[in-house]
């Protein structure tokens, strides 16, 4: 598969400018983190591979006809769904007893009936992570996906997702280095 490649993307917010001829090759069939400090453009450059932004110069190849899924840093669920529904709207095809099983892998038990708005924040994000996982992509965003989870719970969503990412393109952001080489064996870019 052809990398992804951005050559010489710049992009700026009236006056500001995020990111200053920035080029990279991303390697598809594989997770590859991003890390750079606050403020940098991680996010606008995910937001830009995604099509919610243009670029002002520079070109971007190897997105074309890619299916994109993404975890924001947000976790936009829709509050009055409970997690089975919310986890349909990017997949209407999973049954209810495969999101159910998933479910459980990320350890969210008995609460399949509750609306999103009751849910407390690790289990909202679970099920945001566990939406985008199971949508069909070709492509998956993660932006910083496991902040805010406990060590225990990340460990074993981090499991999950890395077996649901195998052998396929991620672009993670993170500003976690452990989690960054836990997540990509070898593909760190860092600016
Ligand atoms: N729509 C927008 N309008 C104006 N400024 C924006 C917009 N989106 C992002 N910015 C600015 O661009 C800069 C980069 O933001 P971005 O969220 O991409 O950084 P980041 O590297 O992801 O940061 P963090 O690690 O804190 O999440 C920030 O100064 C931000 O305020």
């Amino acid at each position: 598969m052809e990398p992804i490649v951005l050559y010489k993307v710049c992009k700026s917010f009236d006056e500001k400018t995020v990111l200053q001829e920035l080029s990279m090759n991303i390697p598809q069939g594989e997770t590859t983190a991003l890390m750079a400090s606050s403020g940098q453009g991680k996010t606008t450059l995910l937001r830009i591979l995604m099509g919610l932004e243009q670029v002002d110069s520079g070109y971007i190849s190897g997105m074309e006809g890619l299916q994109k899924s993404a975890v924001f840093q947000e976790d936009r669920l829709c509050e009055n769904l409970n997690p089975i529904a919310n986890i349909r709207l990017t997949n209407p095809s999973l049954s209810y007893i495969q999101i159910l099983e998933a479910m459980h892998e990320m350890k969210l038990f008995d609460c399949e009936h509750q609306a999103a708005a009751e849910l407390s924040g690790g289990m909202r994000r679970r099920v945001a992570i566990l939406r985008a996982l199971l949508a069909e992509w070709d492509i998956l965003f993660l932006d910083e996906p496991f902040k805010g989870l406990d060590a225990e719970t990340k460990r074993q969503v981090m499991a999950v997702t890395c077996r649901l990412c195998r052998e396929r393109t991620v672009l993670l952001v993170t500003h976690d280095l452990s989690e960054a080489k836990a997540m990509a064996a070898s593909g760190l870019i860092s600016w």
